[in-house]
């Protein structure tokens, strides 16, 4: 009969330790990360936890260390001190390329297109660079499975209808369209934008708004922006830096009318 109990709990826990939804895994954890530059501290033990598949904005004014920040978590630069985590492995020593290989991908502030092809040669080009392909200047076949896919990206940020237009006669708007379709073509499962929404007129962010919010949650997005019209309907949590390091963590209902986070903007004392 005991035993017969014994087994019963035992049976019970285990429905139960089945029935606890598990923590999510943390895309990107960051831990303790500094960077200097000479003699000049640019980043100060930053602690950042993005969860799979978060939204994550990062504010803060100019200077404040944002793009370093994406530099050290895609391998350009490495931490004097610190530790960075991606789906709880190590990466703080991994390569660039590892680390592009391993699912991470990142857009610039300025525009890194290729000039003088169409916006299909961009895309399907971006396809085969990240899977080491030779690239060669001979078409295609129509049949091409990579051609195929470069289309349905092409459909994700909506620039289908510009597939044969050569990408110096593409708007601004577009062209930061097709720049997010060339981070898409690595299949990340980590993307970080760089002020998506910079430069872009009222009419554009609407555009880029959808693109983002239909993005798979398979994806986890850490975006830097000033925009807040952009930034905040986006963003599950923000993040503001100063000074290279966090200072606030919010949701984004609590940021807009933060005295703290507008005091960080005027240049005042949080
Ligand atoms: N390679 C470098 N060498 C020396 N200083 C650097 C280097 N890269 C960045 N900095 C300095 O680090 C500080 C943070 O720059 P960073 O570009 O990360 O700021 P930011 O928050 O992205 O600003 P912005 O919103 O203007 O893009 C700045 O003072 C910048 O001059």
């Amino acid at each position: 009969m005991t035993a017969l109990r014994q087994s019963g709990a035992a049976v019970v826990s285990t429905f139960l330790a089945d029935a606890v939804p598990q923590p999510s895994p943390l895309a990107l954890e960051l831990s303790g990360i500094s960077l200097s530059f000479g003699g000049s501290r640019i980043l100060s033990g930053v602690q950042l936890a993005v969860a799979h598949g978060e939204r994550r904005v990062i504010l803060g004014p100019n200077g404040a260390g944002k793009t370093t920040l994406f530099n050290v978590v895609c391998g350009d630069y490495s931490p004097n001190a610190g530790s960075i985590r991606y789906f709880w492995r190590d990466i703080t020593h991994l390569k660039q390329h590892m680390r592009a290989r391993a699912g991470i991908a990142r857009t610039y502030q300025s525009s890194l297109l290729f000039d003088g092809l169409t916006v299909l040669d961009n895309i399907f080009l971006a396809i085969r660079g990240v899977k080491g392909n030779r690239l060669s200047l001979l078409r295609p076949r129509a049949s091409d499975l990579d051609l195929a896919r470069a289309r349905e990206i092409a459909d994700r940020v909506r620039i289908r209808h510009k597939l044969n237009t050569d990408v110096r006669d593409l708007s601004h708007g577009q062209r930061r369209q097709l720049e997010l379709g060339m981070a898409l073509a690595a299949g990340p499962k980590l993307l970080m934008l760089d002020e998506p929404a910079a430069g872009l007129s009222p009419g554009d962010r609407p555009e880029l708004l959808c693109t983002l919010h239909e993005l798979p949650r398979t994806l986890t997005l850490v975006i830097v922006e000033h925009d807040m019209d952009v930034a905040l309907p986006i963003a599950d949590i923000v993040t503001v830096m100063k000074d290279g390091a966090v200072v606030i963590e919010r949701t984004p209902d609590k940021v807009e009318h933060d005295s703290a986070v507008q005091a960080i903007y005027l240049g005042e004392a949080a």
